[in-house]
């Protein structure tokens, strides 16, 4: 089982390209909001090229492979032409999600039971290129031994469930829901990483579950970093997240 005292921080940047593409304008650029959330003590950085393009574009992925210097994770769907896209690029994670088109943003994890053999074909093609395999998925145990079936690294348990959560007592069995899927998932040898719609207050509880090695958190540090810049908000993540965490050690 992984377990560890540091959990990385990816930082998610899709939504600095979702500015940019509001004007179609050249800034602001994901590439220097990936360098300044660097120096802010970002683990690695995340981007979602969506078959749709509104937010990362293909040259954006291709400069972030030549300047992130920590880890880059690309989000992407098993759709062919962003499979080749990533197997040329070659970031050192992939993390398979489902896609809509319609949809605002990411809607639930990726059934991989439903579409096992493709997955599985993706995955393969992924890792014999050295790229290393996470998959999007609900905290379902059947999602979770699929998940091992299809050969994936690693499970990003989706927190949206958990954020997106009515009442105090829905949250609280959301988060045991992570809790449970997280040991798990870590007793069938996988890493556990967890994202979507965490931020500053509602990563707390996340960050204590000792299973979890990687957060990849966007909007809310994008949405603070408008107001007081990309380094500042990536340091204030890191630092909840390290006080939290050694809290548990
Ligand atoms: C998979 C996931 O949870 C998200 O980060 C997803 O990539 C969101 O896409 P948007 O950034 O387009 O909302
Ligand atoms: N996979 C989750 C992610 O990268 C960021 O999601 P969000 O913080 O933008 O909701």
């Amino acid at each position: 089982m992984h377990t560890t005292s540091n959990v990385r921080l990816g930082v998610n940047i899709d939504h600095v390209a979702t500015v940019r593409q509001a004007r179609r304008a050249k800034e602001p650029d994901p590439v220097a909001a990936a360098i300044l959330a660097t120096l802010g003590g970002a683990d690695g950085i995340t981007v979602h090229l969506r078959e749709d393009r509104r937010h990362i574009q293909d040259r954006d992925l291709f400069v972030l492979r030549e300047i992130v210097t920590t880890r880059l994770n690309l989000e992407m769907s098993v759709a062919d032409e962003i499979v080749a896209i990533a197997l040329k690029v070659r970031p050192d994670e992939a993390t398979l999600v489902p896609e809509r088109r319609q949809e605002l943003t990411t809607e639930g994890g990726l059934d991989v039971i439903a579409h096992e053999s493709a997955v599985r074909a993706v995955v393969d093609r992924l890792k014999e290129t050295g790229i290393s395999v996470s998959l999007f998925i609900d905290p379902e145990p059947a999602q979770i031994e699929a998940a091992c079936r299809v050969g994936a690294e690693a499970v990003e348990l989706q927190t949206a469930s958990y954020s997106e959560a009515r009442t105090a007592n829905a949250q609280i069995a959301e988060l045991e829901k992570l809790r449970q899927a997280a040991h798990r998932a870590a007793e069938q040898g996988l890493h556990v990483h967890m994202g979507h719609g965490l931020n500053y207050s509602n990563v707390i509880p996340i960050v204590q579950i000792p299973e979890v090695e990687e957060l990849n958190i966007g909007h809310s540090i994008v949405s603070r970093a408008v107001l007081v810049g990309m380094e500042r908000a990536v340091r204030e993540m890191k630092d909840i997240l390290l006080r939290y965490r050694q809290a548990i050690m």
